[in-house]
């Protein structure tokens, strides 16, 4: 069994990734899929006339400003638009695959973050009280088994649902990684716009191709913007039991298969 996350930056060849997962659910791989959607979120939102909002958490951390509206929008792209699309190409493909948030079935439980401390454009601390936003700490892999078993393929997206049932808005590649951890899987996927992990982010020729366990933490000074959250899930992942995380390219031919080859960066 592998969890594959895709991500919903711009460039990701979704034909190339659902033709993948098609041949690998055909050989008799379990696979759950987690997305994203934060360029199609970001393109709906400015339609909208609600522009997208990142804020930096005061530890570094960059994430989308989710009042109740951006909720709203973020829901109509990634448990609409991404998550049926991919269903429907995975459908055109034989592949029997059901979209779920992770509110549905309480498939991904966390806590609510009360209040947010993040650094303003001034550079001054603030409080952010009114975010929907939060942490997946619970799954329900019973569901995802039980679906698994019959031959489904879990198409899975944030928002996750917090304990006292709101949506919450959560990352994707961390939800990625708790969900291979508690399913016990071995390998974690994490495919995007880029080829991996590069030292230089403007340049595609400086992929690290290998990074030791113990020095995932490290490798996080290399890693910008939202990219940070991956590095953090991989550590998470690792931590929890799984064998590698393999951070790869997504505009690729067959970009599944090349991961599990170990094209990209490999952490193991
Ligand atoms: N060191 C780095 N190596 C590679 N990419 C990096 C690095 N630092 C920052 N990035 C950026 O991270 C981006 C990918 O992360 P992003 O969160 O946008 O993607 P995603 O996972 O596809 O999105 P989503 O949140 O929708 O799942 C790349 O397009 C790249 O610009």
């Amino acid at each position: 069994m592998i969890v594959v996350k895709v991500g919903g930056g711009k460039g990701i060849n979704y034909e190339a990734v659902t033709a993948d997962l098609a041949e690998l659910h055909a050989a008799g791989q379990k696979i759950v899929l987690v997305h994203g959607g934060s360029y199609e979120t970001n393109v709906l939102s400015e339609k909208l006339g609600h522009p997208p909002k990142f804020v930096t958490s005061v530890s570094g951390y960059e994430s989308r400003y989710t009042d109740r509206e951006t909720l709203e929008i973020f829901e109509m792209v990634y448990c609409g638009k991404v998550n049926k699309r991919i269903v429907e190409m995975l459908q055109a493909k034989g592949v029997n695959a059901v979209g779920l948030s992770g509110i549905d079935g309480r498939l991904l439980e966390g806590t609510r973050k009360d209040a947010i401390k993040i650094i303003d454009s001034e550079g001054r601390k603030r409080i952010l009280r009114d975010d929907f936003t939060g942490k997946v700490e619970k799954v329900n892999t019973g569901l995802l088994t039980l679906l698994l078993d019959n031959g489904y393929l879990p198409v899975v997206t944030p928002p996750a649902i917090s304990y006292a049932g709101e949506a919450i808005n959560v990352d994707g590649d961390r939800a990625a990684a708790i969900i291979a951890s508690s399913l016990g899987v071995d390998q974690l996927i994490i495919l995007s716009n880029v080829p991996g992990l590069l030292r230089d982010v403007k340049d595609e020729s400086s992929l690290i191709t290998h990074i030791e366990k113990a020095f995932v933490e490290e490798s996080m000074s290399f890693a910008e913007g939202r990219f940070k959250k991956k590095v953090m899930g991989a550590s998470e992942a690792l931590q929890e039991g799984v064998k590698e995380v393999i951070f790869a390219d997504a505009r690729v031919d067959k970009p599944i298969s090349a991961a599990i080859a170990h094209n990209g960066t490999v952490i193991s």
